[in-house]
């Protein structure tokens, strides 16, 4: 009997669409090179749905995702049309703390071929970024608004389940790669929550004697990441500060185009999400040049997270064979290719 694999695609808005529908065709034949299927169900939600409905989704739109393996999510967001906190609190973070997908696993590396702005070649750096509260609680309010007495509150909720997990989570990660966890903070300014993070780290990290916990602020570890990326391996970090950490991880790695993410729920009993670290790119959107490298490796750790691990590592490094070649580059790359060449080219190198 074929292995089945029940995967809901989000394409989303913008380049999202375009970078997932290119990705289908990989994804199609590695299975089918590998021996299973992947049974997939497009969900068109987005900023159009939202502006036919009034809803990024349906109300009952989790329940909907639940039954499934996976998640491949291309991209969401439109300012243009649709606020982008409806957007994002509309769609992508409810499924994130919905499924519970605490830890956003986004690996940074140059594949072959890839360049960054750095001069070395050694950036091999994890992230993990929390994934289901911190900054992104979204509790918070506005009174008085519109007049000059106006208030906003914006509160960050750390909770000691959400630190230790994400921790617990970050010190397993170290210990399968270096050895060292780098956890981020700015317990200086910041004397509640990030005081209590670095306290738990402490609790922690006695259960991880093997591990070395380094300690950064993060405007600190901002600049270590272009100074010193090689003292960096493992890097765990809030819901906000991982964010903005990945960005800059995706710009080392060659561009947002590179970046992948796992949203991952660890004890799965929920469907985890896989997706570019990048947006819905509206200065590029609806020219079919959008970069899909980050998709396309997306989608392989979506297949390593399904237990078709060898599919994983084929696509990978296909990937990797049709980067390192450097033939065939999207415009952000300083190429002339478009999404799809890319992506048949991946599809081409499949065995
Ligand atoms: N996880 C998500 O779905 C996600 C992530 C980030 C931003 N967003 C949303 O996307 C929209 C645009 O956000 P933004 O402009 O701040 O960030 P963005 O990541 O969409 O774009 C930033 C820059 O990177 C470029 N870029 C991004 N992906 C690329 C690719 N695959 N190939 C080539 N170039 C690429 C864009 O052209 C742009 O110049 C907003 O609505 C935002 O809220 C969503
Ligand atoms: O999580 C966010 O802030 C946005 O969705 C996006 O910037 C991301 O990194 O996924
Ligand atoms: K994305
Ligand atoms: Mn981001």
């Amino acid at each position: 009997m074929t292995r089945r694999h029940a995967i809901a695609l989000i394409p989303g808005d913008g380049i999202g669409p375009e970078v997932i529908d290119a990705s289908l065709e990989v994804l199609e034949k590695a299975a089918s090179l590998h021996g299973f299927a992947l049974d997939m169900t497009r969900f068109d939600w987005s900023c159009d749905r939202h502006l036919a409905t009034g809803r990024m989704m349906p109300e009952d739109g989790i329940d909907q995702l639940r039954p499934h393996a996976a998640i491949l999510l291309g991209a969401v967001g439109w300012p243009a049309r649709v606020p982008d906190a409806v957007s994002l609190h509309g769609l992508l973070l409810p499924i994130r703390k919905s499924f519970d997908q605490f830890a956003n696993m986004r690996p940074h590396r140059l594949l072959p071929g890839a360049t960054g702005p750095l001069k070395s070649e050694a950036f091999d750096i994890l992230c993990i970024r929390e994934n289901t509260e911190g900054e992104y609680s979204g509790a918070g309010g506005r009174i008085h608004v519109g007049t000059p007495a106006e208030v906003a509150v914006e509160t960050s909720i750390f909770t000691r389940r959400g630190v230790e997990r994400i921790l617990r989570f970050g010190f397993e990660q170290a210990r399968r790669r270096s050895g060292r966890l780098a956890s981020v903070t700015k317990s200086n300014a910041q004397k509640y929550s990030m005081v209590f993070w670095d306290e738990v780290t402490e609790e922690v990290a006695v259960d991880y004697p093997d591990v070395t916990i380094q300690r950064y602020h993060i405007d600190a570890i901002a600049a270590r990441m272009v100074m010193a990326p090689e003292t960096l391996d493992v890097v765990v970090a809030s819901n906000l500060f991982g964010d903005i950490l990945t960005d800059l991880g995706a710009a080392i790695q060659g561009g947002l185009g590179f970046a992948p993410s796992a949203n991952i729920n660890p004890d799965r009993s929920q469907p985890s999400m896989f997706e570019p670290v990048h947006g819905s790119a509206p200065d590029i959107a609806g020219r079919g040049i959008a970069n899909p490298v980050a998709t396309l490796w997306s989608a392989a750790l979506m297949l390593d997270h399904l237990g078709e691990e060898a599919a994983g590592r084929a696509l990978l490094a296909a990937l990797s064979a049709v980067t390192a070649e450097g033939r065939l580059r999207t415009p952000d790359q300083g190429g002339r290719a478009c999404t799809t060449d890319v992506a048949r080219a991946v599809a081409d190198r499949l065995s």
